[in-house]
C-alpha cells in the first residue's frame, strides 16, 4: 500500500483526541496506514545571526506510526506568508472580500519563498510511491515547487476555502500563477458544487483547458482532475465526545440554568467571514419584531479568537462587542440578558453538551468553505427533541444541508423571521428535518471525504470514478 503523505499549515499530534474532525480523521487515516504530516511548527523565531528568511529548523518526531515533520518559520517569513498573503490576500478573496483585501506587493514573495522552503525540504523525504495530499490556499504552489524538484508522485490539493467566481479571483495580482500551481496537482478537490463550478470556468477562460472524459482537464500538456468533496465530520468520534462526562456536564449545567428560557448558539471563529454583527443584527430584529422572544431567548455566542494579527480582525471585535452591549443595554432586564458573548475558545469537548441543550443553532456565515459546527450541531441533537438548525446559503454545508431552515444573513430581517420559526417550529417537523440532516452528516462523514478523495487520488484513470459529487 503507498505511503500517504499529508502536508498543511497546521500540523496537530495525532495522539491527542480533542484534535479536532479533521485532524482526527487524517490522524486515523495516517494511524493505519503510517506516513508522514508535515507542515509549520506553529512556532515563530528570530533568525540565527547571519541567517535569513528562507530557512529553517526542522523537527521530527514519531507518534506512533506517522512521523510529524515540522518546520518553524522566521518572523519575516511567517509575517508575509501566513497573515500577509495567506490571511491577508487569498482569506479576504476566497470569501469574496475585495475590499478586506491588502494586496502588499512582497507579501506574495514570502508566500512563495515559504512554499519553496516547504518543497525543499520535503521533496528529499518522499519515496516514489508516496500519495501526497496538500491542504489549504497556504500550500497552493507547493505543487508546481515540488514538481520543479522532479518529484512525480501523485499529488492532490484540497482546498478548504470557498473558491469566487474567475473575476473575483482575477482581482489577485499573480491570480494566473496561483491557478497555474493548481493545475500541477493530480486532483484537485474543492468543497462545493460551486466552487468546482469556479474552478472548471476559470482553467477553461483562462487556459482554454479541455475538458475530457469523466472529471478530467487537459490544461498545460498534462492531465489533472477536479472535484468537489464536501468535507464532514467524524460523527462517532463527536458522539464519543457527546457521551463523555464533560459534554454530559455542560449539558446538565446549560439545561438547569437555562430550564425557563430557549437557548440559541453560535460557535465560530472570530472571523469577519463568519457574519457574527450581521447575526447580532439579525437577533435583534427578532427581539424587536417578535416581543414574544422577550425574556425568553437567550443567544449564547461563542467567538474564539483568531488571526489577531490582521487588521481587519480587530476592527470585528470592536463593532461585536459594541452590538452586544447595546442590545443587552436596550432589552436586557434584572433577571435576563438577551445575548451572552464569549470571546474565548472553547474546549471541543465540552461542545456537544453545549449544541444539546440548545433550541436552535445560528450557523450563518457571509461565505463560509464548510463550517463544520453547522454539522457537530446536527449530531449532537437527541432525535426525539431537536434543535432547528439556521444556516446561511452561503456556507458550503448549505448544498448538502437543504433540510435547515436556508437563510440570507445580509438580510436581517428575514434572518429573524426564520429564527422565530425555528423557535416556535412543532416537535414532528422538527424531527422530520433533523432526520433528513442526520442522515446527510452519516452519508457523507469525514471518513467518506477522506476515502474518496484518496481512492481518486490512488486512481490512474479517474474517468472511472467519475466527479465524485455527481456520485452520490
Ligand atoms: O489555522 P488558522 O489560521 O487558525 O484557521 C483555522 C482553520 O480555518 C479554516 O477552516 C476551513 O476548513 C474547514 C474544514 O474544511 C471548513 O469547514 C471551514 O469552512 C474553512 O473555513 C482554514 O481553511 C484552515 O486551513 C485553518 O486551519
Ligand atoms: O471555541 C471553539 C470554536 C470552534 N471550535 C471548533 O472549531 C471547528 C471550526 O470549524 P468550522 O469548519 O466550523 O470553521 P473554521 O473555523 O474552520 O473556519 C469546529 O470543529 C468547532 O467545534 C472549538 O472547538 N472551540
Amino acid at each position: 500500500m503507498a505511503r500517504l503523505v499529508v502536508v498543511s499549515n497546521r500540523v496537530a499530534d495525532p495522539r491527542k483526541a480533542s484534535a479536532g474532525g479533521l485532524a482526527v480523521a487524517l490522524a486515523e487515516f495516517l494511524n493505519s496506514t503510517g506516513g508522514i504530516w508535515f507542515g509549520w511548527s506553529g512556532k515563530v523565531v528570530e533568525p540565527a545571526e547571519g541567517g535569513r528568511a528562507g530557512e529553517a529548523q526542522m523537527h521530527s518526531q514519531q507518534a506512533g506510526p506517522v512521523k510529524l515533520v515540522t518546520l518553524d518559520l522566521s518572523r519575516e517569513d511567517h509575517d508575509a506568508y501566513y497573515l500577509g498573503y495567506s490571511n491577508g490576500v487569498l482569506w479576504p478573496v476566497c470569501h469574496y472580500r475585495l475590499d478586506l483585501a491588502d494586496f502588499e506587493a512582497s507579501d506574495i514573495q514570502g508566500y512563495r519563498r515559504v512554499n519553496q522552503l516547504f518543497a525543499r525540504q520535503l521533496a528529499p523525504l518522499l519515496q516514489p510511491d508516496d500519495i501526497v495530499w496538500v491542504h489549504d490556499y497556504h500550500l497552493i504552489p507547493l505543487g508546481s515547487e515540488l514538481r520543479a524538484l522532479g518529484c512525480q508522485q501523485r499529488i492532490g490539493f484540497f482546498l478548504h476555502v470557498p473558491l469566487p467566481p474567475p473575476p473575483m479571483f482575477a482581482a489577485i495580482p499573480g491570480h494566473d500563477w496561483l491557478m497555474k500551481g493548481l493545475c500541477s496537482y493530480d486532483l484537485v478537490g474543492l468543497q462545493s458544487q460551486a466552487d468546482h463550478a469556479h474552478f472548471c470556468q476559470y482553467i477553461q477562460g483562462e487556459f482554454h483547458a479541455q475538458s475530457l472524459e469523466g472529471a478530467q482537464w487537459r490544461v498545460f500538456n498534462r492531465t489533472l482532475c477536479a472535484g468537489a468533496y464536501p468535507i464532514g465530520i467524524d460523527v462517532e468520534e463527536f458522539n464519543a465526545l457527546a457521551e463523555a462526562p464533560e459534554a454530559r456536564d455542560m449539558y446538565e449545567r446549560m439545561k438547569r440554568e437555562y430550564s425557563r428560557r430557549k437557548l440559541l448558539v453560535g460557535v465560530d471563529r472570530l472571523d469577519y467571514s463568519k457574519g457574527l454583527p450581521h447575526r447580532l443584527k439579525a437577533f435583534r430584529a427578532l427581539l424587536q419584531n417578535y416581543p414574544d422572544t422577550h425574556r425568553s431567548a437567550t443567544l449564547i455566542q461563542i467567538a474564539s479568537p483568531s488571526r489577531e494579527d490582521v487588521g481587519a480582525y480587530t476592527d470585528i471585535l470592536h463593532e461585536l462587542e459594541s452590538l452586544c452591549g447595546s442590545i443587552n443595554g436596550n432589552y436586557g432586564e434584572l433577571d435576563w440578558m438577551p445575548v451572552r458573548y464569549i470571546h474565548r475558545t472553547v474546549a471541543r469537548a465540552r461542545l456537544p453538551g453545549l449544541y444539546r441543550a440548545s433550541q436552535v443553532a445560528l450557523v450563518t456565515p457571509l461565505r463560509d468553505g464548510m463550517n463544520l459546527v453547522a454539522k457537530e450541531f446536527v449530531v449532537a441533537q437527541d432525535p426525539e427533541d431537536p434543535g432547528v438548525l439556521v444556516l446561511s446559503r452561503f456556507a458550503g454545508a448549505a448544498e448538502q444541508l437543504k433540510e435547515a431552515l436556508l437563510v440570507n444573513p445580509y438580510d436581517s430581517e428575514g434572518t429573524a423571521e426564520a429564527i422565530h420559526l425555528a423557535l416556535q417550529m412543532p416537535l414532528e417537523e422538527r424531527r422530520e428535518r433533523h432526520r433528513a440532516l442526520l442522515a446527510v452528516c452519516k452519508r457523507w462523514d469525514v471518513h467518506w471525504w477522506c476515502d474518496t478523495f484518496l481512492e481518486d487520488l490512488g486512481t490512474t484513470h479517474a474517468q472511472e470514478s467519475g466527479t465524485p459529487w455527481l456520485r452520490l
